[in-house]
């Protein structure tokens, strides 16, 4: 590898274990890029792709953007919020969805305002504060790093603040969520504050847009006769315009688009209905729009 090369390689946080960690890597592996096979790896050098990955904790991964130590980061918006590094998020991801929440034993609190003056345990300390400063409640807030579901049972904490994805954490330890989700977060990538976008980074983000567009979009096929086409593209209108050919058979074209994966079985139903016969659905596997 020339020096030249060496020095343009795109420097990408990705979480190392924990919630995001095996989607994180899916994802990329998906993109095309290479992954470590071997999860005591703590970096790897695609030199084909011209990235450089770094396995880090996910709540560190925003500080080291934010740094601009490293020029991309995969992580999870509650942790970049909690951070309050400045980095931005470029792109939601649609994995690690969670949401993060009030809690304390079930039936004891039904309204955030009950929190003026209460103990209140969490990982999150960033967002805790920052909501109960908007609010402008008062309350005392401890770090924990993790398990905060015990620290009530134990003490320690009138009430907790945490991310619940099933709530069956939380049923285990006799609690319940009380007031609304104070933040919904799932997985997203992040790039340095203020700082121009790094070489390279638009390669890498056309492939993980790519990759979202393949995974919520599928390919569909069909026959249908001319005085039917215009119903029928009415409902697949495509990304940028439905592909018409002429069939062999008088009277009829073959169309061909992109639709939503989501409700693409009732489509066929639909397009069925209007008269279409051979309709295909197939999946895309990788796309740039
Ligand atoms: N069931 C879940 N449990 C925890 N985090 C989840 C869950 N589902 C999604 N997430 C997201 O994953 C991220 C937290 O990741 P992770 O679990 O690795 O962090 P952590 O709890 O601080 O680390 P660890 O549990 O390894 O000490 C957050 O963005 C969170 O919203
Ligand atoms: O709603 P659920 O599906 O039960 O998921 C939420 C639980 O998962 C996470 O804990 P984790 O397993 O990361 O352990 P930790 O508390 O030690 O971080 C989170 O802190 C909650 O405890
Ligand atoms: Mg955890």
């Amino acid at each position: 590898m020339s020096e030249f090369a060496q020095e343009r390689l795109l420097r990408i946080a990705v979480p190392n274990k924990g919630a995001l960690s095996t989607s994180a890597s899916e994802m990329l592996k998906e993109s095309g890029y290479r992954q470590r096979s071997d999860s005591k790896e703590l970096a790897l050098t695609d030199v084909e792709n011209e990235v450089e990955f770094f396995y880090l904790r996910p709540r560190d991964i925003a500080l080291y953007v934010g740094e601009g130590t490293l020029d991309v980061g995969i992580t999870g918006r509650d942790l970049l919020q909690d951070s309050g590094a400045h980095a931005d998020e470029v792109l939601s991801l649609g994995f690690g969805r969670s949401k993060f929440h009030f809690a304390g034993p079930a039936g004891k609190y039904a309204d955030l305002g009950e929190l003026e003056g209460k103990r209140i345990a969490t990982s999150y300390v960033g967002v805790v504060e920052k909501w109960l400063a908007e609010k402008g409640i008062n309350a005392s807030v401890t770090r924990l790093d993790g398990a905060v579901e015990t620290s009530i049972q134990l003490g320690v904490a009138d009430v907790i603040a945490d991310v619940v994805e099933t709530g069956s954490t939380l049923r285990a330890a006799g609690l319940a969520t009380f007031g609304e989700v104070i933040l919904e977060s799932e997985a997203v990538l992040i790039t340095r504050q203020g700082a121009p976008l790094p070489v390279g980074f638009d390669v890498f983000l056309r492939r993980l847009e790519g990759v979202l567009v393949a995974r919520s979009y599928v390919m569909m096929d069909y026959d249908i006769r001319v005085d039917q086409v215009d119903a029928a593209t009415k409902l697949t209108p495509g990304i940028e315009s439905p592909t018409v050919s002429p069939l062999h058979r008088e009277g009829w074209v073959a169309v061909r688009a992109m639709v939503p994966r989501k409700g693409s079985q009732r489509l066929m139903d639909e397009l069925y209905s209007l008269g279409a016969r051979g309709i295909l659905l197939t999946d895309i596997s990788a796309c740039r729009l």
